[in-house]
């Protein structure tokens, strides 16, 4: 069956109505589930257990897609991950931000900023993947620094080091897919809400395709054009691939 896509346009437009007057969610519940899903899909992907290395470097940008990892560390952290946060640029537009790392403070879950060094945790003897929640479907290319020298560490490290992409693999063309070969190949991608068009370019031996952020109904589906996607019980995520 063909993957269902809206444009990063139509998913800007559907994020506008559901925070809307009408359907009146706010970010932060969205932001809750969506980085719920993200953890929900490493869980999935990399089952936890004592007996192995649990440390997940999570890298979070200045926008939503950073807000998402910061929740997912901390639902790591409740699912007995050891996930370390790499913040570079923080965000002050709304106090949400600051408040999400107090929580990861709270959880003893270590927030890197500018100038530490982040990269000591692309060992992969000691971390089991990296969640990549630098940017989501605002991203507009080129790159900006740092995340251009992140990204560039993020390729050299992937093929020993596992990428859990949220939404959108960081780097890509929203609706285009990977511009160049010096793009990151993720080995998971979590999809938000539906999948943006260049998750039409994953090579899907490569990559494993989940779908979450479940949280619009059916008719809402459908009036943007795709088909509900069929999760199982309250589960927050649905491979596709
Ligand atoms: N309905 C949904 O699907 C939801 C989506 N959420 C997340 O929100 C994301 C979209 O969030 P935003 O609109 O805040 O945008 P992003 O998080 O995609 O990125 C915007 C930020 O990145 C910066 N940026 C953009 N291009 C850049 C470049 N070339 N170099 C350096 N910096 C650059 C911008 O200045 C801005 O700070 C989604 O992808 C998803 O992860 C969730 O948090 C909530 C619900
Ligand atoms: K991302």
């Amino acid at each position: 069956m063909a993957l269902r896509t809206i444009s990063s346009q139509l998913a800007a437009q559907l994020d506008k109505e559901l925070m809307g007057p009408e359907v009146g969610f706010t970010l932060e519940q969205l932001m809750e589930l969506a980085g719920l899903s993200v953890a929900q899909a490493v869980v999935k992907e990399f089952p936890y257990s004592e007996s192995r290395k649990s440390q997940v470097l999570v890298i979070a940008g200045p926008g939503n897609n950073g807000g998402d990892g910061l929740v997912c560390a901390r639902h790591l952290a409740l699912s007995g991950f050891q996930p370390v946060v790499y913040y570079p640029k923080r965000t002050t537009k709304t106090p949400f931000y600051a408040q999400l790392v107090n929580q990861l403070e709270f959880f003893k879950v270590p927030v890197l900023g500018a100038g530490d060094n982040w990269a000591q945790y692309l060992d992969h003897t000691k971390t089991l993947c990296v969640v990549d929640a630098i940017f989501g479907f605002s991203f507009k290319p080129p790159v900006r620094e740092p995340f251009g020298s992140i990204l560039e560490q993020l390729r050299h490290t992937q093929h020993e080091l596992p990428i859990v992409s949220v939404d959108i693999p960081t780097g890509w063309d929203v609706d285009e897919g990977p511009a160049d070969s010096d793009c990151i190949i993720p080995s998971v991608l979590v999809s938000l809400t539906v999948p943006k068009p260049c998750a039409t370019k994953i090579d899907t031996r490569e990559t494993h395709h989940y779908v979450g952020g479940r949280f619009i109904p059916r008719d809402f589906a459908l009036k943007y054009g795709f088909e509900p996607f069929p999760y199982e019980n309250l589960d927050q995520v649905l491979r596709l691939h």
